[in-house]
């Protein structure tokens, strides 16, 4: 199983000493089959890069240019920069940034790029409040793996994040059935091996224990919670306990 710590735009140098929890954690006996990737703000993956250097924590960027190359696009990173400074993943597609104007179009770019770059991708998908009332979940989800996707071959280094817009940051989760479906849907959509996929949204200590029993989910993508390093090793431990 797999535990991605999204920290958004939260973090600085203080916040690295949490981490030694995190460390300890990952190097016990406790950790069982579950694999840690930590996605910081980019001004902190040098940092992380560092202090994980001695164990099997992943990181990862949260966005990056479309682009390969060096150029003129004040404010952005490429996929080989992340690499460069010791990320190993990159989430791609999350609803906050489809939200100011990332389209599925432009995240295929990205995605192709990344993956050229030798990065993991965590292709974020999910439907709105509005799209799941209008019952299109299934077919926003369907849209955004077609052109998300499109005309990329080898699909083997993506993991898909299912992250109902709704449930991020709001509490609440799916229905543990509608999810159970929603998943083997998102698989049905590969020919060849299905690809790993997380859910997102809202995942705590205490909702882990019902999450847990849908088997057919391979991880998590944890907002709020994964910055709290307690919190963030009590959602691994409760997935095995
Ligand atoms: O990337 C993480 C998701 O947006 C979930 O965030 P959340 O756990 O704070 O709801």
């Amino acid at each position: 199983m797999y535990f991605v710590a999204n920290w958004k735009m939260y973090g600085n140098l203080s916040s690295l000493n949490a981490l030694d929890k995190v460390i300890k954690f990952s190097k016990s006996k406790e950790i069982r089959g579950g694999r840690l990737i930590y996605c910081p703000p980019n001004t902190l993956i040098g940092s992380f890069s560092k202090k994980f250097k001695d164990c099997q924590i992943g990181i990862g960027g949260q966005n990056c240019h479309e682009s390969q190359e060096y150029g003129a696009h004040t404010g952005y990173v490429n996929p080989r920069m992340l690499k460069n400074i010791g990320a190993h993943f990159v989430i791609i597609g999350h609803s906050e940034n489809r939200k100011k104007g990332e389209n599925d179009r432009l995240i295929n770019l990205k995605i192709k790029s990344a993956i050229e770059a030798k990065l993991k991708v965590i292709f974020c998908i999910g439907e709105t409040l509005s799209e799941k009332r209008k019952k299109k979940t299934y077919l926003v989800l369907s849209r955004q793996i077609k052109i998300g996707l499109k005309n990329i071959k080898n699909k083997s280094n993506i993991f898909i994040a299912y992250e109902p817009v709704w449930a991020i940051g709001s509490g609440l989760i799916p229905k543990s059935q509608d999810l159970f479906r929603i998943v083997e849907f998102i698989k049905s959509k590969f020919k060849a091996k299905s690809p790993k996929v997380l859910y997102g949204g809202s995942v705590n200590p205490q909702n882990i224990i019902n999450l847990r029993e849908i088997n057919n989910i391979n991880g998590f993508l944890i907002g709020g919670a994964s910055q709290n390093a307690k919190k963030f090793i009590d959602i691994v431990k409760k997935t095995y306990s």
